[in-house]
């Protein structure tokens, strides 16, 4: 393995700006790869990579340096000694490089060693989360994080409403990019590819979309013709799927907080060819009442903790706190509470998140039927783990409106 000074720096240049500046570890990997159009593949996947497995392997790197929890503004110095802690651990040699002349490989190696002993530190998660995890999940949670360090898979979702599975498949197969089907209308990469430039993506062939969150959409049990409303739509990831499942017929009402999202999702249903989507933003209580009792089928894919997407998203780890999953509990126990009346009597509710957690998942469903008195039933509820799926944690709950 041949380490490119350049390609090091721009790695400790994002770390700085997702550790010290607080930015969005994939906008920063964006934004350098973007201002770097000449680098090739291998760099760009180089730099992307080590970003990646270096936000993914935090606090054991930091630990393996110098046995003590990670600073709170690194200088650059110290980031580049964390660089060659992590190629030796990775790559299993430190360049030879001023910068690095510091570190002692056999250190390194015994403070692995005894890391190596702490699920905490091994799996590189903060204290609080290694101790609220296992009070959650007794059984599951010393499987559940090592899936959740692995690097995701790409998968797609085919575009029904465009092509089949299969043709999809062929049309990517003459460009050299491999798949193989699962799930539905999945198809799993077999290796990492960009495609977001192939004529196929740009035609709104397929949008890509976990396994398991390609498990929501169909929860939902939609037919054609059906009133859809979906209240916590983002960019419209599984907005786009329903649509496709009711064969563009009928109605989704796609709502949020947030305009850049919905405006975002316009772009995608365009691009899709999913016109029976109507998007409103949620700016004030009307907006809610006005739907009260309409919706055949409601979806609730509240804002949630992202446990379950760590693979993706690995700097959401140090930005949680016990404070913020307090929030965001209550947060959607509140939208549990308000929206739930969207929904029509006899029709069904899918409340689902990308967390592993139950405090997020079933003990917010057991909390809301029972200050519902009878109006609304479980009829099906799952977890989806990742040491079981090999894709993303989530969480699928069905209910029925009843009275
Ligand atoms: C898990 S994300 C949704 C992802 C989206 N369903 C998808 O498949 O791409 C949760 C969304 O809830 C939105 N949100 C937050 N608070 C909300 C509220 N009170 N009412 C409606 N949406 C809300 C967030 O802006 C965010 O887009």
């Amino acid at each position: 393995m041949k380490f490119h000074h350049n390609l090091v720096a721009a790695v400790v240049h994002a770390l700085r700006a997702i550790f010290v500046e607080q930015q969005y570890a994939d906008k920063v990997i964006e934004r350098i790869l973007k201002s770097n159009p000449r680098w090739g593949a291998r760099d760009r996947g180089f730099v992307a990579e080590s970003t990646y497995n270096m936000v993914r392997w935090w606090r054991l790197l930091w630990f393996l340096l110098q046995q003590t929890e990670a600073p709170k503004q690194p200088t650059d110095e110290e980031l580049w000694r964390l660089f060659g802690v992590w190629a030796l651990h990775h790559h299993g040699l430190i360049p030879p490089w001023a910068e690095l002349s510091s570190l002692n490989a056999n250190q390194i190696n015994e403070r692995m060693a005894h890391a190596r002993t702490i699920r905490a530190l091994r799996e590189s998660i903060p204290e609080w989360l290694d101790i609220q995890g296992i009070q959650e999940l007794p059984e599951q949670w010393t499987d559940i994080l090592p899936a959740l360090n692995q690097q995701a898979d790409v998968v797609i979702r085919v575009n029904t409403l465009k092509i089949s599975r299969a043709d999809l498949a062929e049309l990517l197969q003459k460009q050299a990019i491999e798949t193989s089907p699962i799930e539905a209308d999945g198809l799993v990469l077999s290796k990492r590819q960009n495609l977001f430039k192939t004529q196929e993506f740009q035609n709104g062939l397929f949008e890509l979309q976990d396994a398991s969150s390609q498990a929501v959409a169909p929860a939902l049990t939609v037919t054609t013709g059906m009133r859809v409303i979906d209240a916590c739509a983002g960019g419209g990831g599984k907005t786009l799927h329903l649509a496709a499942l009711m064969q563009n017929k009928g109605k989704i009402i796609a709502l949020d907080v947030e305009a850049w999202k919905l405006k975002n999702l316009q772009i995608r249903a365009k691009r899709a060819g999913a016109d029976i989507i109507e998007s409103r933003l949620i700016d004030n209580r009307k907006v809610i009442k006005r739907l009260y009792d309409s919706a055949d089928r409601l979806l609730l894919d509240v804002p949630c903790s992202g446990l379950g997407v760590l693979r993706r998203n690995p700097d959401t780890k140090w930005k949680l706190n016990p404070e913020v999953m307090a929030q965001v509990r209550e947060h959607q126990q509140q939208i549990l509470q308000n929206y739930s009346y969207l929904c029509r009597q006899g029709g069904q509710i899918v409340y689902s998140t990308c967390s592993v957690l139950p405090s997020e998942n079933q003990l917010q469903i057991q909390a809301f039927l029972e200050s519902q008195a009878g109006k609304f039933t479980l009829l099906s509820e799952k977890t989806l783990l990742p040491h079981l799926t090999g894709f993303d944690g989530f969480y699928i709950a069905v209910l029925e409106r009843v009275g």
